[in-house]
Order: C-alpha cells, then sequence, then structure tokens
C-alpha cells in the first residue's frame, strides 16, 4: 500500500505504552533502524493504547500499536504484525520469575511454587480474555486456577504451607502481567500465603526485588526486552528461569491495513 497514505491517515504516529517498558525502546530503535523521519512514537499507558486501538478499529481507521503476544487482543481484533526484516523486536523470548536474595532461606514453600511456576501462551491468554470480558483479576485468577487443577498442583508439588507467612509480588499494569501475578498470587494464597500486589513502573518492578522490599516478580521479559533493567540488577537477585515461552513484540495494525512490514512506512 502507499505508506504516504497510512502516515498521513495516523499522523505519522505509533501508539506505545509507557516509556519505560522495553517495546518502546525497540519501537524508538526501529524509528531510526528504518528511517522512519517523520514517524514519531507516543508515550502513554497500555489501556490507553487499548482504547485507541478499539477506537481505531470500530470506525475502521488506520492504526499502528506496539504489540505483543500473547495479548487477549488477537483474539478479540483481526490484527497482524509488521514484518520486522532487521528484529529490531527480537525473536520469539521468555518471561522469567526473579526473587529476592533470602526467599529460599525465608519462604521455602513460596520459593518452590514460583519456582516450579510455569505455564503456556494459551493460559495466559485464556485469563487475559476472562478479564476483558469483564471479570476481576482476581475472580479470573481463581476460575482459570479452578479449571487447571493438575497444572496447578505441579507448581505447589513438595512446598511447605504458607501459614499466614507475608509474600509481596511486584507487577507492571501490562495486560500479560495482570494476568500471571493474579494467578500466581492468587495460588500462594490458596496455599496459606498472606499476599499482596504492587502495581509499579518497570524500573521499581526490578528494584523492589532487588532491594528485597518485594518478594518476587513474574514479568522479566528476556532476553533482550528487559536486558537493560535485567543487568542492572542481575547480582542483587535470583533469576528461577522462565514461567512461559513464545512471546512476541512489534508494531501490530489491523489487517485491514494495507502495508505489511515497517519497511514500508518510510
Ligand atoms: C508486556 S510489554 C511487551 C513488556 C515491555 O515492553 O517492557
Amino acid at each position: 500500500g502507499d505508506p504516504k497514505a497510512i502516515g498521513g491517515q495516523t499522523n505519522y504516529e505509533i501508539i506505545g505504552i509507557e516509556p519505560g517498558a522495553g517495546i518502546m525502546k525497540q519501537a524508538n530503535s526501529s524509528i531510526t533502524e528504518y528511517g522512519l523521519d517523520n514517524w514519531k512514537l507516543v508515550e502513554g499507558s497500555s489501556a490507553a493504547m487499548i482504547a485507541e486501538l478499539k477506537k481505531a478499529y470500530e470506525n475502521k481507521q488506520p492504526i499502528i500499536i506496539t504489540g505483543w503476544s500473547p495479548h487477549w487482543m488477537f483474539s478479540k481484533f483481526d490484527l497482524k504484525y509488521l514484518d520486522d526484516p532487521k528484529g529490531v523486536f527480537g525473536g520469539a523470548e521468555e518471561i522469567h520469575t526473579i526473587v529476592r536474595k533470602g526467599l529460599e532461606q525465608d519462604a521455602p514453600g513460596a520459593y518452590k511454587i514460583l519456582d516450579q511456576f510455569s505455564w503456556e501462551t494459551g493460559d495466559m491468554e485464556a485469563v487475559m480474555v476472562y478479564i476483558e470480558e469483564g471479570m476481576s483479576p482476581s475472580e479470573a485468577a481463581e476460575k482459570w486456577i479452578a479449571e487447571n487443577q493438575e497444572k496447578v498442583s505441579k507448581w505447589t508439588n513438595g512446598a511447605d504451607k504458607g501459614n499466614g507467612k507475608k509474600m509481596n509480588l511486584v507487577y507492571v499494569a501490562w495486560d500479560t502481567e495482570i494476568a500471571s501475578t493474579n494467578v500466581i498470587g492468587k495460588v500462594l494464597e490458596q496455599y496459606g500465603y498472606d499476599v499482596s500486589l504492587s502495581q509499579v513502573e518497570v524500573g521499581p518492578m526490578y528494584a523492589g526485588v532487588a532491594n528485597g522490599s518485594s518478594d518476587a516478580l513474574v514479568g522479566a521479559w528476556l532476553p533482550s526486552t528487559h536486558e537493560e533493567y535485567f543487568n542492572t540488577y542481575k547480582n542483587d537477585f535470583v533469576d528461577l528461569g522462565l514461567n512461559l515461552k513464545g512471546t512476541k513484540n512489534g508494531l501490530v495494525v489491523p489487517k485491514y491495513v494495507e502495508i505489511n512490514s515497517i519497511e514500508e512506512l518510510k
């Protein structure tokens, strides 16, 4: 299609999320790497970006957003990733669980559950869809857990009960992390821990676990999306490895937008 058309129709704007998110750093590099001189990346929030997507989609208007998988948006809207031949947005990545130093000694049961936590993109998407359809994150977590007892029992297998021990999980309000943090938080709660969830920005999410004020985060997008945050704090926390694999970041458009590659925006 004619890039001028999409540029004019979108005011040469790519609608992004919070400025600290790794996908925003990747989106900024795509503007440089692909020479998208007159394009600009609009900062905001995940919620605001989704609201813009809904509005544009209802009016069949062109829109370009910073999108990622898993996400319920792909089951609700007919969307596609723009090809990224320069690989600016990384390949298929992983989400890791990270805990504070000392957790294994202080709360061995919680440590074991967090270490054994692992699920697929379809599981996370199911919880995200429940939330998008109006359930509270806590109710959505409860429903998914009730429907997936066999998977959850693998996470809790061999773990000591919580006996009311306090556990704080920290996360950023991305739909993916709202889903995962509420699920693992509910599992810990059902296992006897007194769980609190703290919603923060990306930097404070890592800093909180690194300085021990939070016990764990389950939203570390690695290896490239959160590379800088991870390298800054990696000596101060314990990386328990992946809890999900097969994520994807990129520029996303409704299928009715005729372009198929970031290169066509130039
Ligand atoms: C859930 S977002 C892709 C994560 C990030 O970009 O930092």
